[in-house]
């Protein structure tokens, strides 16, 4: 029997013993680990270490083959993902999510129109919700996430955004649906660097707002980020540990860093 979380200083985000195959593949050996609250708790790992496969079972888009995931102290490991978001957990950069026609606040709106778990399978009926988006204070709410998220061309269709403006209005949605820990599937993936160096400072500062878990292949944002760093190798957990604790560790450095810090 699996003992649940200590309530003492509970998880927003807790991971027991998680097990997942493909096939013949193991793709996540009996992955255990807690994301703080407020923590950004970065997950690294080589292509393949099974990354994207953990973040995966964590959303619920994955059913685990054995093991367990706590959100804030209570066992959802057979909620449904769509389930999931009401309880405060967002998974940003699901491309699908965004109305491309429409612009940054209206997305927002809808968003904060649509963020009780249910209304969510009703999205695409857009006549229904139209009258609510004259109301200004829904509107002015909307606002105020695009702020947060640094977003500063609310009213151009989200087409007309660019790649790293998308990322953002990304954000302000999993806010608007009042996340407690946001899953972030490589963030700067296809930034320029000026857009990453945004990126950076925009999570950095969500710390307050909410926790982050945070997949990314970028060693520099990773670094200037986490609070601490889950290391993943062929499915199983390498170590979790400080910024100073990963990079200073042997087996980090010839499994995942070694040729980057052989160069510096
Ligand atoms: N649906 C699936 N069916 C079969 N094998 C899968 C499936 N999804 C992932 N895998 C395999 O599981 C292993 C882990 O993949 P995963 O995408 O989780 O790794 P990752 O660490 O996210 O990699 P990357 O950094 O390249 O995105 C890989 O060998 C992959 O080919």
């Amino acid at each position: 029997m699996i003992a649940a979380p200590s309530t003492d200083s509970t998880p927003i985000l807790a991971l027991r013993h998680l097990d997942k195959r493909f096939g013949a593949l193991h793709a996540t050996r009996d992955v255990s680990l807690d994301v703080r609250e407020g923590e950004i708790h970065a997950l690294i790992g080589p292509n393949g270490a099974g990354k994207s496969t953990l973040i995966g079972q964590i959303s619920g888009e994955l059913q685990p083959d054995a093991g367990s995931v706590w959100l804030g102290g209570r066992d959802i490991t057979g909620l449904r993902a769509w389930e999931r978001p009401a309880l405060g957990m967002a998974r940003a950069f699901q491309i699908s999510q965004l109305y491309l026609e429409f612009d940054a606040a209206t997305n927002v709106a809808l968003a904060l129109i649509t963020r009780d778990g249910g209304a969510r399978r009703w999205r695409g009926a857009f006549n229904l919700w139209r009258p609510l988006l004259r109301d200004a204070r829904l509107m002015q709410q909307a606002m105020r996430y695009l702020d947060m998220a640094g977003l500063t061309r609310p009213t151009v269709a989200v087409a007309e955004l660019s790649h790293g403006e998308r990322r953002q209005l990304e954000i302000a949605i999993a806010l608007a649906q009042d996340a407690r820990l946001l899953l972030l599937d490589e963030p700067m993936a296809g930034m320029s660097a000026d857009e990453s160096a945004r990126m950076t400072e925009l999570l950095d500062g969500l710390r307050r707002h909410c926790s982050i878990l945070l997949i990314e292949h970028d060693m520099d944002a990773v670094f200037a980020l986490a609070d601490r760093i889950t290391v993943l190798v062929q499915g199983a957990v390498l170590l979790t540990g400080t910024v100073g604790e990963v990079r200073g560790h042997p087996a980090v450095r010839s499994a995942y860093l070694g040729d980057e810090d052989a160069q510096n």
